[in-house]
């Protein structure tokens, strides 16, 4: 240890001094770049070396990562060889602690150092369970450079240290009592000879008691062994599971798994195939049912295809009326038949269930995982909105005076200081009209000099007229406040978000789950990105991967990017598609129309749970109330965040507007959350029938009076004076926001802190959507004989005007709009025209006349 420590001593020695140049020209550039200049807290290059930063670079970190794993290395090759040449390296390593002038070659394959660090770690510290210290460094190498755990590091290194003490101890007894020091020290290392030696000349004999009483102990706290009716049972299913390894070969293989995964006790316990039908295994659950169960917790999500319940779907039915299970007439309960059950013995078997294992809990999927620290997040300078007195006494003394100018007379007048901006609430003399004031905003603005000022008459349920009057300094809104606030941190909400501050200061926290979709516009750069990473960021702080999922559409391509990193842990996507976040419009329409499967398919399953919505099914399933078997599943919620609406509506049209405003209408219940941005809220991209559907509204600063009555149904929105100050619109009330500000560099540290942990084998999967046009085999599917008698008239005129339009079909054929649609679906089909792409006319994919005449003999 002593010689390890001593090369890397060396080692760091010598990067000290390297770094202390560099830290010292750091530092002098830093001061240069600290001078009174403008500072730009994004873009200005980092020259500022402590430590934590230093541990925090990422090369950093990859190169000690590589430099454990190849120490690792070493370790393996140089243990291993000492096991052959420890004896004859001895007297070399002797001389060498004794500084002997010229130690001879030594026959380890590492030379000397190779010998020394052996002889140290096994020889006199802790014998052959000095192997177990070489996983520990290479899992951690490894972690560290390529950001995977290849095995749950913090498990394996307490594991490994506890084994690695007591093996030698567990051997240092037998060389002890047998006196074999001389020729087994290697076995048990120093530690364990001393430790008995010390131990027989207190108790003798009785020492190896303590010896297995300490892993007794550490057993029992380390694997939750708490009872002995829970050793015993985990015995009794190994000897089952051993009677049923002579029996069957292909449950020898499930054994062994189950061997493995036994530790997980937990994961055994979310087992419910201990099928009710079977009544004696309920005596003793196998731990063979279980890590089927286990086996199948650890694979991907994969949501149950659940087919369309007619009134005869067997799995329909039985579920959903359980409690009436008599009443189901036979011809429906077949897949039951063998092992009939009557409401009474059903539920005593949840109850059984319920009591042996406990609750279901959906985040034993992933029982290490961690969420997010604060620490993640920058310190920021926010400087406190700074309101002086005399700004406040003036502005109240141009409202009134401007007020009075008018003829309107004032009560009161009292100011609440916001991060962005003042609310003034004034109550006027009796018999004053509201409107008249409404009417002055302009000549107010004029007399306070101010941009962004709105008036709110009357500020609903309080009686008083609101004048909101932006402040000369702003006060930043940091993400660490928000997300570290107590409201956040205790909030129940089922999708709690929080967004930023109020008007009076207070930390806005509500609840996407009851939104219950979201709808945002903003112009650019006023703020709807940050708006957009803050609602993700704060679901990421709050929720486990088990419990919620993110459907990512980023047409833009560049502004989601970052949340790839947490694909295995909170993305859902389409099967087999290379990317969970997705950019093409195509595959948006298939992903909504997926999402839309999903739906029915939750639906399905709620109907046969008998449940109203997806709070109350997961309750049921956490009961263990739902058979896993019969297609039930936890159910994470689902958000699907789309970044730029316009250019969906641009390109696929109704092809997206059907979806969504079909999730909008009927998703709510099942878990489906909505949150759509969009630059352009105008109507063409915020149509009647997306609006509909969406009762809440966020809306960033617009350009115009008219976007921000698309998207609030009312003005103010284009009043707003940037950088994150918005207006939340719920259904009746309008609150004006600060949001909070999460820099790329934050949001980027949340997903690496996430996507560094273990998780799932994949992104949560969608269910597949079979799209008309899917495929390339169109031609085999155009059934020629059933064309329409003017398909080659069409096909010749599409071609000859390269020109998909099923106008030009219509007008030049005189043909009816059906007709010609028709006649457009069989050109697309037979592979002589594109797909629809919106208010684009489609691309003709036969490019002359002679080409097409080939093809339509061929056809
Ligand atoms: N809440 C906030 N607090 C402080 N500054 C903010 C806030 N939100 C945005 N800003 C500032 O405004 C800039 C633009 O914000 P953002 O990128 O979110 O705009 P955007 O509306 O998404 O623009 P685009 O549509 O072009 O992507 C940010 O870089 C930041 O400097």
């Amino acid at each position: 240890m002593i010689s390890i420590l001593e090369v890397l001593n060396l080692k760091l020695k010598s990067k000290n001094l390297q770094s202390t140049n560099i830290l010292t020209m750091a530092k002098n550039i830093s001061k240069i770049a600290d001078r009174p200049k403008e500072r730009k807290p994004n873009k200005q290059l980092s020259f500022d070396f402590n430590f934590k930063n230093l541990t925090q670079n990422e090369q950093f970190k990859f190169i000690v990562g590589v430099l454990f794993m190849l120490v690792a290395a070493f370790m393996l090759i140089s243990f291993f060889s000492h096991l052959f040449t420890g004896n004859t390296d001895q007297s070399e390593i002797d001389a060498a602690l004794a500084n002997a002038p010229k130690p001879k070659k030594t026959a380890n394959p590492f030379g000397l150092y190779g010998a020394k660090l052996s002889h140290l770690l096994i020889f006199e510290l802790f014998g052959w369970s000095a192997f177990l210290l070489i996983p520990i460094l290479f899992v951690s190498g490894f972690k560290m450079s390529f950001k995977r755990e290849l095995i749950a590091l913090e498990n394996l290194t307490w594991q490994a240290l506890f084994y690695m003490f007591w093996f030698s101890c567990f051997f240092g007894f037998f060389v002890f009592m047998l006196d074999a020091q001389a020729t087994l020290s290697n076995v048990c290392g120093g530690i364990g000879y001393f430790i008995n030696q010390s131990l027989y000349g207190v108790i003798g004999w009785a020492s190896i008691l303590v010896i297995m009483f300490v892993l007794i102990v550490f057993c029992v706290y380390y694997y939750g062994i708490d009872s002995v009716s829970k050793l015993s049972d985990k015995l009794s299913s190994s000897t089952v599971l051993q009677e049923a390894d002579d029996e069957d070969e292909e449950q020898e293989e499930t054994v062994e798994k189950d061997i493995a995964s036994a530790k997980n006790i937990q994961r055994v316990r979310q087992d419910f195939q201990a099928s009710p039908s079977v009544e004696e295994e309920l005596e003793d659950l196998t731990i063979d049912h279980v890590d089927n169960h286990d086996e199948e917790n650890i694979r991907p999500y994969l949501p149950p295809v659940v087919t369309t319940p007619t009134t005869k779907s067997p799995k329909g039915e039985i579920s959903l009326t359980i409690e009436n299970a008599e009443d189901i007439p036979e011809s429906i309960t077949e897949d039951e038949e063998e092992t009939p059950i009557v409401l009474d013995e059903k539920d005593a078997v949840n109850e059984e269930l319920l009591k042996k294992f406990g609750l279901y809990d959906p985040m034993l999927d992933l029982p290490h995982y961690k969420f997010p620290t604060l620490d993640l997040m920058k310190e920021y300078d926010t400087g406190k909105a700074n309101v002086s007195q005399e700004e406040l006494k003036a502005n109240s003394d141009k409202i009134v005076e401007t007020l009075g100018n008018y003829g309107i007379g004032i009560a009161s007048i009292k100011a609440t200081i916001g991060p962005t901006v003042t609310l003034y609430e004034i109550i006027p003399d009796a018999g004053v009209r509201i409107s008249k004031i409404k009417n002055l905003e302009d000549d107010i603005a004029l007399s306070l000099a101010a941009l962004g000022i709105r008036i709110i008459a009357p500020i609903p349920g309080k009686g008083t007229i609101g004048i909101e009057v932006p402040n000369k300094n702003r006060e930043m809104v940091p993400v660490k406040m928000v997300i570290g606030s107590e409201k956040f941190q205790k909030s129940t909400a089922d999708l709690p978000i929080v967004l930023g501050k109020t008007i009076s200061n207070e930390i806005f926290v509500t609840d996407l789950a009851k939104m219950p979709h979201l709808l945002m516009a903003g112009a650019t750069g006023q703020g709807k990105s940050v708006g957009l990473n803050m609602i993700l960021t704060s679901l990421l702080y709050k929720k486990h991967p088990s419990q919620l999922k993110f459907v990512l559409v980023d047409p833009k391509k560049v502004e989601l990017t970052l949340f790839n990193k947490i694909e295995r842990h909170f993305l859902a996507m389409l099967p087999n598609s290379a990317e969970a976040i997705i950019t093409d419009t195509k595959k948006v329409v298939h992903t909504l129309n997926s999402l839309c499967i999903e739906m029915d398919n939750r639906y399905n399953l709620l109907k046969d749970a008998g449940c109203r919505n997806l709070k109350e099914y997961n309750v049921k399933f956490i009961n263990r109330r739902l058979n896993p078997e019969k297609g039930h599943y936890f159910m994470p919620y689902i958000v699907l965040v789309i970044d730029e609406l316009a250019d969906l509506m641009m390109t696929a049209g109704k092809e997206v507007e059907q979806p969504i405003a079909r999730l909008a209408q009927l998703a709510r219940a099942i878990g489906i959350h909505l949150v759509i941005a969009t630059q352009r809220p105008s109507v063409n991209v915020i149509t009647g029938t997306i609006k509909a559907n969406f009762p809440a509204r966020l809306s960033f600063k617009v350009t115009s009076k008219i976007d921000s009555r698309t998207i609030l149904d009312t003005g103010g929105a284009e009043q707003l004076v940037g950088m994150g100050d918005m207006l939340l619109s719920t259904g009746s009330d309008i609150i004006r926001l600060q949001c909070a500000f999460v820099d790329t560099p934050e949001v980027d540290d949340v997903c690496d802190f996430i996507g560094n942990q273990q998780g799932y084998d994949s992104a949560y999967m969608l269910p597949e959507f079979e799209g008309d046009n899917e495929g390339g085999n169109d031609k085999a599917e155009f059934d020629a004989s059933n064309r329409d008698p003017f398909f080659d008239d069409a096909a010749r005129l599409i071609v000859t005007h390269q020109q998909g339009s099923t106008s030009l079909i219509q007008r030049r054929l005189k043909l009816g709009y059906n007709r010609a649609g028709r006649l457009i679906d069989q050109l697309e089909a037979a592979g002589i025209v594109g797909v629809f792409e919106g208010s684009k006319a489609r691309e003709v994919l036969v490019k002359d006349i002679d080409a097409l005449e080939r093809l339509l003999k061929e056809l």
